[in-house]
C-alpha cells in the first residue's frame, strides 16, 4: 500500500530533497526467508540524515531481524543495505566493526557488566574502539560528559545493581554515546519501564538528537513513544513496508491493518 501523502506534505518533501537530504540507512528490496518462513519480503527503508524515523510491526514481523540485516549480523538473501555510505554485505571484518563504533544501539537487553562499575561499564566501549578514539590517557571527562547528558554524573562509582531500572537504560544510553555515534539504533527502547520513566528516556533521546544531530532508527510498539518522537513512520507488515507517513496521517488512516497499531 503507497499511503496518500497529503499536497502539504508534498511540498515539505519537495523541500526537504532540495536542501540537499543525505540517506544515512538505505535498505533496498530487502529478502529473508528462515526455511518456509518468509519473514521478509522486499522491503525498503531509508533513514535521513538527522531524522528520528520510527519502525512499527506486530511481534514476530521481521523487525529485529530487519536490524540485524543493518549491522551485519544476518545475511539477507537479496537486497541491498547501505549505512553510511557503505554496502554491509561487502565489507570485511575490519571495516564492519570500523562502521559499527559509529552506530550506536540501545536493544532491550543493553545490559550493563554487572560486576563492573558504572565508570568502568562506560570505558569498555573506548578500550574496544581504540582505531576510533585512540588510547585516552584519561577516560574521566569523556566518562563524566556522557554520564552528564543522561543526568547521571553523580553514579560513576556505583554497581549496576545500585541503580533503578531506568537509571540502568541511560547508563546504557552514555555507553553507547561515548563513541559519539552518527546513527542510532533503539530497539523497543521504553519496554518494561513505567510511563514516566518511558517519558524521560523519550525526552533524552530528542535532546540527544539535537544536541549531536543523530539520525535515529526507532523500533517500538510503545504508540505514545511514536507519536512524541517520531518525524515519520514505516509500518511493517508482511514483510514489506506497508505504510509510511507520519504519525498524524498513518493514525487517521481507514485501512484495518493501520489503524490495528494505533488502538489501545
Ligand atoms: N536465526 C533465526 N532462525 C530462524 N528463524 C528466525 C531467526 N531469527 C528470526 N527468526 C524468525 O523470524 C521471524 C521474525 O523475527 P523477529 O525477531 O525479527 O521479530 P520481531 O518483529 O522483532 O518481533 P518482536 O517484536 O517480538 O521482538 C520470527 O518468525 C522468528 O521466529
Amino acid at each position: 500500500m503507497s499511503f496518500n501523502m497529503t499536497d502539504q506534505d508534498q511540498i515539505t518533501n519537495r523541500s526537504e530533497s532540495a536542501q540537499g537530504g543525505k540517506a544515512v540507512i538505505e535498505i533496498k528490496d530487502l529478502y529473508k526467508s528462515f526455511g518456509d518462513n518468509h519473514v521478509l519480503n522486499g522491503f525498503n527503508m531509508t533513514l535521513m540524515e538527522g531524522e528520528n524515523l520510527v519502525v512499527m510491526g506486530k511481534s514476530g514481523s521481521g523487525k529485529s531481524v530487519m536490524i540485524k540485516c543493518l549491522v551485519g549480523l544476518v545475511k539477507p538473501d537479496s537486497g541491498t543495505v547501505k549505512v553510511l555510505g557503505k554496502e554491509i554485505n561487502s565489507l570485511d571484518q575490519q571495516n564492519l566493526d570500523e562502521l559499527r563504533s559509529d552506530i550506536g544501539f540501545l536493544f532491550q537487553g543493553s545490559a550493563l557488566y554487572d560486576s563492573m562499575t558504572v565508570r568502568e561499564n562506560l570505558e569498555f566501549p573506548m578500550r574496544r574502539h581504540k582505531e576510533k578514539l585512540g588510547v585516552v590517557a584519561d577516560t574521566e571527562p569523556l566518562v563524566r560528559e556522557a554520564l552528564e547528558n543522561v543526568g547521571l554524573a553523580h553514579t560513576m562509582d556505583l554497581m549496576p545493581v545500585e541503580l533503578s531500572g531506568g537509571m540502568k537504560r541511560r547508563v546504557a544510553l552514555a555507553r553507547t554515546l561515548i563513541l559519539k555515534p552518527k546513527v542510532m539504533l533503539y530497539d523497543e527502547p521504553t519496554s518494561g519501564l513505567d510511563p514516566i520513566t518511558s517519558k524521560e528516556i523519550i525526552e533524552l533521546m530528542r535532546s540527544i538528537q539535537k544536541k549531536y544531530g543523530t539520525s535515529s532508527l526507532i523500533i517500538t510498539h510503545d504508540v505514545d513513544c511514536a507519536r512524541v518522537i517520531s518525524e515519520r513512520m514505516i509500518l511493517l507488515v508482511d514483510g514489506i513496508n506497508y505504510a509510511e507517513g507520519t504519525y498524524s496521517q498513518l493514525s487517521q488512516s481507514t485501512d484495518p491493518k493501520v489503524d490495528a497499531f494505533f488502538k489501545k
